[in-house]
């Protein structure tokens, strides 16, 4: 539909936040550095086999000693905003406030919260970017022990306390889709446990508690005096079925993006609260068809439902990319989150794919997830944590990233349709990442940042890409305003 597609010139609203994004794991190093603990992504990394090519976050972009150039990085981009996630052994060694705080970890935060405002740039922090405390997980079994609501709502408490009078921004977890499915389901990421559509769900039910204890832990204690204010960041791709015209494929495509974010936005996000409902019941019918007495899925009680909805004070999204489902009933007898799903998702010939294999640009995915966003939760403020593309690791490194540079063009401009003429509340875009950082388990081997780094070097030394330029210009116009240069360029790339 060319008239969709349209590029659309336009500036976004007074006071809009442009911003980049980090996580502790990826970027910091120093991973046994003055006091701090062991994590699971530290164990993970390394264990042989785990993650591609043996790379570790030992030095990664070695940003615990870089903090002050990263700045300069945001600085010279014209940035007023920036997300960054706190490590949680850096600050509590062993995850337990009775183990000890690492003072040398609050130093480390203190110092770059410090130099962020120092340049006029807000902080965002993310208290949870995946890196558990190791000791928790030996000691618990990680995410499917309720033992850990309380762990963390001591050092959530501990981090509003300790940074809550420079930081107004909180994310509680980030995308615990991600840290559920494949940390404890595909084994694919840390802690590596394979238990899909058990520990899977067990995961998230902690997560959702843990989230909503530091919530109200926040909103009784602190918010009063700080102002703040804390949310969750939830990752979701835009699905559309596989023939809008058999309502099966239609029913099948809101499965998927209940299974993907209303899982937790559901239990959050509306006044009914509770799992959604398309989820419930296929997994319990699953369950009993598999011989289990009861459903896989926990239940929450009914004090814990209305105790969890309304934890929130923004909706964090982190979108990347989107996919295209067909119905498809699953006899599979063995427990598994996918099967549960009975669908099979694809994607369109058409879609340019990033290095990442999930990863295809589909611009107007993002408004229609914005929009979907809008109808089904409250119509909250949607604050965009995480968007961005990834190109291979290349000698000498690729800088001409035209693929990242048209990927920012499309969403940037879907985003501003969604609010200029869907009235989406989006208060803030961010780009993954400010700089090429450690991958998961693909390691250094796809780069998704606007600057290079070397990972060869001891220095770490970062270099702009072409999009550098193009972010530059967005966020020095505010958007695309009429006749801006970047409207003709992409004229000549679309
Ligand atoms: O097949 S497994 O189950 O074994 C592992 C699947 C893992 N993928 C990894 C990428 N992630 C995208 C969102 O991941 C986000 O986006 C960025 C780019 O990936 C990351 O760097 C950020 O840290 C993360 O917030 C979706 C899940």
């Amino acid at each position: 539909d060319p008239a969709r597609d349209a590029f659309r010139p336009g500036q976004f609203p007074d006071g809009f936040f442009w911003s980049t994004a980090t996580a502790s794991y990826q970027i910091e190093g120093g991973w046994n550095a003055s006091g701090k603990g062991e994590s699971i992504w530290d164990r993970f990394s390394h264990t042989p086999g785990k993650v591609q090519r043996g790379d570790t976050g030992d030095v990664a972009c070695d940003s615990y000693n870089k903090y002050q150039e990263d700045v300069q990085l945001m600085k010279n981009l014209g940035l007023r905003f920036y997300r960054f996630s706190l490590s949680w052994t850096r600050i509590f060694p062993d995850g337990t406030v009775a183990g000890g705080v690492n003072q040398d970890g609050v130093d480390y935060y203190n110092n770059v919260i410090n130099e962020l405002i120092a340049n006029g740039i807000t902080p965002m922090v993310t208290l949870y970017h995946w890196d558990l405390p190791q000791a928790l997980q030996d000691r618990y079994g990680g995410w499917v022990s309720g033992e850990l609501v309380q762990h963390f709502d001591d050092y959530a408490t501990f981090a509003f306390q300790t940074f809550g009078d420079r930081v107004k921004y909180w994310i509680t977890f980030n995308e615990p889709w991600v840290v559920c499915t494949a940390g404890y389901g595909s084994g694919g990421h840390a802690p590596g446990i394979q238990d899909s559509g058990n520990s899977t769900y067990l995961c998230g039910h902690t997560i959702i508690k843990s989230h909503a204890s530091a919530w109200h832990s926040y909103d009784q204690t602190f918010r009063s005096v700080q102002g703040g204010q804390v949310s969750i960041t939830l990752s979701c791709g835009w699905t559309e079925p596989f023939d809008p015209d058999l309502p099966a494929d239609v029913i099948a495509a809101d499965r998927d993006l209940q299974f993907q974010m209303g899982w937790f936005a559901h239990p959050i996000y509306t006044s009914q609260g509770d799992y959604p409902p398309a989820m419930k019941d296929i997994i319990l019918q699953k369950s009993l068809a598999q011989g289990f007495q009861e459903s896989r899925l926990p239940q929450f009680t009914a004090a814990e439902i209305a105790s969890i909805s309304g934890t929130y004070d923004f909706f964090g999204l982190n979108h990347y990319s989107s996919g295209i489902v067909k119905d498809k009933v699953s006899t599979g007898q063995d427990p598994n989150f996918w099967t549960d799903q009975d669908l099979e998702s694809t994607v369109a010939p058409e879609w340019p794919q990033a290095a990442s294999s999930w990863l295809y640009s589909v611009p107007w995915g993002i408004r229609r997830l914005l929009r979907y966003i809008k109808q089904n939760y409250n119509d909250p403020e949607i604050y965009i944590t995480e968007n961005g593309w990834s190109e291979e690791e290349a000698d000498p490194p690729i800088l001409e990233d035209t693929g990242r540079l048209c990927f920012y063009m499309g969403y940037i401009n879907e985003v501003l349709k969604a609010i200029d003429l869907d009235g989406v509340n989006v208060r803030a875009y961010t780009a993954w990442s400010l700089m090429d950082n450690f991958e998961w388990a693909e390691g250094y081997t796809e780069r998704f940042g606007l600057h290079s780094v070397d990972f060869t070097d001891p220095n770490r030394p970062r270099t702009p890409k072409q999009s550098v330029s193009f972010y530059k210009d967005v966020i020095a116009n505010n958007g695309f305003p009429e006749g801006a240069d970047v409207t003709t360029m992409v004229r000549n790339m679309w």
